[in-house]
């Protein structure tokens, strides 16, 4: 059976692959599964058909045989359990490549986000200042030097690519331009690896074209 994922109807990031329907659907791709695509309205993300899916009113999830998933990394660590090409074959690195799953997602994301979430969504609030910004700016620097330093010259980072890297890769690339990758050449370099991708590619132009296709009508 074919799965289906739910993705913005209209994607809030323009079509920039931020979301996070795109590491599904890159994972999907890397596996060569085929999938739909159901198109969910920002008011049908709230209402009770999407929440018995998803209680937090988000996308994505997975539908497949009557499973129902959320939590993109959790998707994908499904999709990677099934198919080849996402994990390694070993137990060992299996386990490390799971590791960096939860690397991307809890350790080096966060700061990330938190950055995101004061310069878009507390601009205007009492407590915000150019201060708190650059404070957690700081944050992230800690976290790309470290990950940078444990990368090294490395082309993936543990080995051959796998399902770690597709989920480290997309929690980076949300800083494209901001100069704090820059600052890393090897993080800029692996992020445009993972880009590089012709899975990549084809999750990519696939999320791009819904939002085109929202735009135009
Ligand atoms: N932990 C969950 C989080 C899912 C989530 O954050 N979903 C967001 C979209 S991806 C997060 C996101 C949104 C926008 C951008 N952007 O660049 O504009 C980037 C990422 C959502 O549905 N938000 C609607 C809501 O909460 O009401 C997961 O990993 O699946």
């Amino acid at each position: 059976m074919i799965p289906t994922i739910t993705v913005f109807e209209r994607s809030p990031d323009g079509g920039s692959g931020h979301a996070r329907d795109m590491p599904v659907r890159w994972a999907l791709e890397e596996a060569g599964q085929p999938y739909h695509a159901r198109l969910v309205s920002f008011r049908g993300l709230k209402e009770p058909a999407h929440r018995r899916l998803q209680p937090f009113g988000q996308i994505p999830t997975y539908e497949e045989d009557g499973l129902v998933l959320f939590e993109s990394g959790a998707i994908v660590l499904h999709i990677a359990e099934r198919h080849a090409g996402l994990l390694p074959g070993g137990e060992h690195g299996r386990a490390r490549a799971i590791m960096w799953i939860f690397a991307a997602l809890n350790t080096v994301e966060p700061p990330i986000v938190e950055h995101e979430q004061a310069s878009y969504v507390e601009h205007g609030q009492p407590w915000f200042c150019e201060e708190r910004l650059s404070f957690l700016r700081d944050r992230i620097r800690v976290r790309l030097a470290q990950l940078s330093c444990r990368l090294g010259d490395g082309g993936w980072l543990d080995g051959a690519f796998s399902a770690g890297d597709l989920m480290m890769v997309t929690v980076l690339r949300r800083l494209n331009g901001s100069g704090l990758l820059e600052d890393h050449p090897n993080l800029a370099a692996y992020v445009a690896r993972g880009e590089a991708r012709p899975a990549f590619r084809r999750a990519f132009e696939a999320q791009r074209a819904v939002f085109l296709a929202s735009s135009a009508g």
